[in-house]
Formats: structure tokens, C-alpha cells, sequence
């Protein structure tokens, strides 16, 4: 599914700096339209912008600045279409040009010229900027078969809440204005979170159409290689890991925080709680929540986590991790398989697994994860219907006969641990320890970090 933001209609302060960025962070295509702009004008906008990007733009007015600038994307409004001749589109379209059009109907889809590369369709939805701009289609809309072969793009009132829906009404991608331009301040973030649902989106509709193929495959990755010795240390001035570096010590981190919301708490707070206190390996663990609202929050996490150059796993939602480009995914026993998981978010990814019993760990030692979660260590309120408790003694059996089998995936204790457990379970073996009340709950989450920072060495 494409992306495509439209300009303002007006000439905005910042506004060229503000293109680069959504450019350098992805931004597949622009149109400039700017209806009642002069010449001079546009041609100073377009000066600004990066010339590594100017393929990227589509004009809307002022065409005869496209050669000069390397643009090659020209737009046609429904007047100036008509205004002309299939055959001096189909010159444009034979010198290089990309040509796309606007249609306030679906009928004319059946008339439209077959060199238009795409056409924007709509309004779709009540406009966001233009008032009395509103949508004529049926909230049922279905885009019927058609004979146009170029994509068709959903335009007007189109934001993250109602992306899926253009989508679901069988459009091949959706153009912003409003959502992006009506707070400019807030355009990247706004453009970041439209472009993780945008592939989200994308990657639900291929695993939805590629399922049965998952489901039937037998690829489980190989064992992967030791990846760390048990008493190895993370002391402080360590880095959290490189995906590329799976299977060397230190590429999972000691200390994982698990993320959580309480009355007065986010769990963005709870993240930024962590983050301040000094944790660099962070688990977005959003539960009774459908992907759909976890992925914004993801969104807002993966930035956050960036800015502190903290890693970012998701628990329990694959496709969510995959749009976010999270560091890692956490998938429990009940979840989708780790050789599943594995085929849609590829090998990059640390994949962590749960388990509870030798059993359970063989299995996930089986299916190449990265690291196992092992627990609970004891009863918490943090999680609901928790497996049988191990405590030290379950934990100092399992890591014996995980040294017999000469088994080196990285093990991570979980369940109410708290401070004073971190050394014990070091003992043990264990290579880390997740937790969220002890860090949430504390009065001084920076010194509880300090002091499980210096169990963990
Ligand atoms: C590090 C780590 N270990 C175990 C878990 C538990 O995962 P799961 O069994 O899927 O339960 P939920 O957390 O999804 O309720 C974890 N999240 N992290
Ligand atoms: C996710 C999870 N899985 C087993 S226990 C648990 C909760 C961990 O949180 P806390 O440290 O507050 O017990
Ligand atoms: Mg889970």
C-alpha cells in the first residue's frame, strides 16, 4: 500500500526543512500543491529541498519547473485533464515522466486514460483541512473491479484511524494532507506513525494471504551457535546488543524492564520511568489490546527507546514489531510459534521465548530463540493466570540440566523479582532477569537500578 503526503496548500515557515526530514525517514512520494503559489516561489521551496529526494516529488502547478529540478512526477487536476488529449499524456508518459491524476468519482475510472500512472479518488473520507470538503462515498464503499490498470489512491480525511478502512475498501494506497499539515509541528511524528501502520498493514495483508503457506512450514532454523557463557558479566559502560553479533556474549541485555500501565501510569510513562533509571533493554508488554492499538504505542516507544539508545522488544505481537522496526519480539507459549515468527520478521530480529519446564526449554532451544524468559520466579500481580512457580530451587535444577546439555541460550528469570533475588539467581546461572513492579513500584527507581546493576556484574 503506498503513502503519499500532499503539501499544503499554503507556503509554510520551516516547511522545505520539514520535507527533507519526512523524505530522509522514508517518504516514498510527495505532491507539491500549491494552488496559488507563484513561481518564484515554489522555485525557492524546491531549491531547499535535498536533490537526492527531487525524484521523489510530484508537481501539481508549475510544471515547467519539473526538468529543471530533476522532478518527474507530474500531476494533473480533473480540469486539466479534460482540457487535454490522451495523446499529449501519452508524450509526457513516453519521456520518463510519471503522470497521475485526480477523479471525484469511481465512474470515471472506466474513462481514464491507461498511461496515468495512479489516480487520487475521493473525497474518502470528510476532509480534514478544506471544510466542506466532504466525503461522497458510502461508508460501505466497495472500489469495484475496474479496467484502470494504475493504482487508485485514496484521498481526503484520511489519518491513522481510518487508513485500515481506505484499505479495506480496496484502495491501493492513501494520500495525506490534513493529518500531517494541520499541526506542523507534529508532522514527522504524525508521518512516522502513519508509516508504521502503513506497514503494518501491508505486512498483515501478505501473512493473511501467505498463512496457510506458515502454517504448513516445516523451516525451523538450525541451533543457533553458544551464545554465552552463563557467569559471563555485564557491567556497566555495556552495550545492549547488535543483532548481528547473535550467538557472541552480550547481545542480550541483563536486565530487562517489562513495560506496564497502572491507574496513574502509561505504559509510556512506565518505559520513560525505566528509561530514566538507567534501563537500556525495554519489553512493550500491552496486553488485552488488539494490534491495531498496540502499534501506536509501539510507535511512540520505538521513539522514545531510539532517543536513550535503548532496545525495544515486543511482546506478544509479531506484525507490530515488524512495523516498528523493534530490536526484538517476545512470544510466550500460547503465542505464534517462534518458526512462524521467524519466517515473517526474518533473521535480524532476536526472537525471546517463554517457558516454564525442561520441556518447554528444549522446545524453544528447538525453534532458535534467542533467549528464553524463563519463570515465573515467584507469585506476581503483574501477569494473570501464571504457569506453576519455580522459585530458586526450580531455577538451580533447570540451569543444571541445561550445563548437562551444554545448552548456552541466554536464560532470563522472571516473576516478582525483586532486587534482593538478583544475586541468588546469578548464582545459578541465570543470565538476566526481567522485572516491572520492582521498578515501577520503587520510590527510587534509579537506585534500584544501581543496585540490580551491580547484582548483575
Ligand atoms: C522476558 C520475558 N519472559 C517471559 C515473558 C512472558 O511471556 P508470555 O508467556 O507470552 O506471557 P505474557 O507476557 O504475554 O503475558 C515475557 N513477557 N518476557
Ligand atoms: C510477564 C511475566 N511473565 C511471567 S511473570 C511476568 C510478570 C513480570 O512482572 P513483575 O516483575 O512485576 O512480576
Ligand atoms: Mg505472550
Amino acid at each position: 500500500m503506498e503513502l503519499i503526503v500532499i503539501t499544503h496548500p499554503e507556503m509554510l515557515p520551516g516547511e522545505a526543512a520539514i520535507i527533507n526530514q519526512l523524505f530522509a525517514r522514508g517518504l516514498a512520494r510527495l505532491h507539491v500543491r500549491k494552488p496559488d503559489v507563484a513561481e518564484a516561489e515554489l522555485r525557492a521551496l524546491l531549491e531547499q529541498i535535498d536533490p537526492q529526494f527531487r525524484s521523489r516529488i510530484a508537481l501539481h502547478q508549475h510544471h515547467e519547473l519539473a526538468g529543471a529540478f530533476g522532478i518527474t512526477g507530474l500531476h494533473f487536476t480533473e480540469m486539466s485533464r479534460l482540457a487535454q488529449s490522451r495523446e499529449a499524456f501519452e508524450v509526457l508518459k513516453n519521456s520518463g515522466f510519471k503522470i497521475s491524476t485526480s477523479l471525484h468519482g469511481p465512474a470515471e475510472l472506466e474513462r481514464l486514460f491507461h498511461c496515468f500512472d495512479y489516480a487520487f479518488l475521493g473525497p474518502v473520507f470528510d476532509s480534514i483541512s478544506k471544510e466542506g470538503y466532504s466525503s461522497k462515498l458510502p461508508a460501505d464503499f466497495k472500489l469495484q473491479k475496474h479496467n484502470f490498470p494504475g493504482k487508485i489512491i485514496a484521498l481526503g480525511g484520511i489519518d491513522a484511524e481510518n487508513l485500515k478502512s481506505a484499505l479495506e475498501m480496496g484502495f491501493d494506497g492513501a494520500a495525506v494532507l490534513g493529518s500531517i499539515w494541520q499541526n506542523p509541528d507534529n508532522a514527522i511524528a504524525q508521518f512516522e506513525n502513519l508509516k508504521s501502520l502503513q506497514s503494518f498493514l501491508k505486512s498483515s495483508q501478505q501473512s493473511s494471504s501467505q498463512q496457510s503457506s506458515f502454517q504448513q512450514s516445516s523451516c525451523i532454523p538450525g541451533l543457533k551457535p553458544g551464545a554465552i557463557d552463563s557467569i559471563a558479566v555485564h557491567c556497566p559502560g555495556f552495550q545492549p546488543g547488535d543483532p548481528e553479533k547473535k550467538g557472541e556474549a552480550g547481545f542480550v541485555d541483563k536486565l530487562h524492564f517489562i513495560s506496564n500501565e497502572t491507574g496513574t501510569m502509561s505504559h509510556i510513562d512506565s518505559i520513560q520511568l525505566a528509561l530514566e533509571a538507567g534501563c537500556r533493554w525495554i519489553q512493550l508488554r500491552v496486553k488485552n489490546r488488539i494490534a491495531e492499538e498496540v502499534l501506536p504505542v509501539a510507535s511512540k516507544a520505538k521513539q522514545l527507546c531510539d532517543s536513550y539508545g535503548a532496545r525495544l522488544i515486543i511482546n506478544d505481537f509479531p506484525h507490530v514489531a515488524q512495523a516498528v522496526e523493534a530490536y526484538g519480539l517476545h512470544l510466550g507459549l500460547t503465542d505464534m510459534p517462534v518458526p512462524e515468527a521467524r519466517a515473517l520478521v526474518g533473521e535480524k530480529m532476536i526472537i525471546g521465548g517463554t517457558a516454564n519446564s525442561w520441556e518447554d526449554i528444549t522446545r524453544r532451544i528447538e525453534e532458535g530463540a534467542d533467549y528464553i524468559g524463563l519463570g515465573p520466579f515467584r507469585f506476581t500481580n503483574t501477569k494473570q493466570n501464571l504457569s506453576p512457580i519455580l522459585g530458586i530451587d526450580g531455577y538451580c535444577a533447570l540451569m543444571r540440566q541445561m550445563q548437562e546439555a551444554s545448552h548456552s541460550t541466554p536464560i532470563i528469570a522472571i516473576g516478582g523479582i525483586t532486587s534482593d533475588d538478583v544475586n541468588g539467581l546469578r548464582k545459578v546461572g541465570l543470565h538476566g532477569v526481567a522485572m516491572s513492579g520492582a521498578l515501577i513500584g520503587s520510590a527510587d527507581p534509579q537506585k534500584t537500578f544501581y543496585q540490580i546493576q551491580q547484582a548483575l556484574c
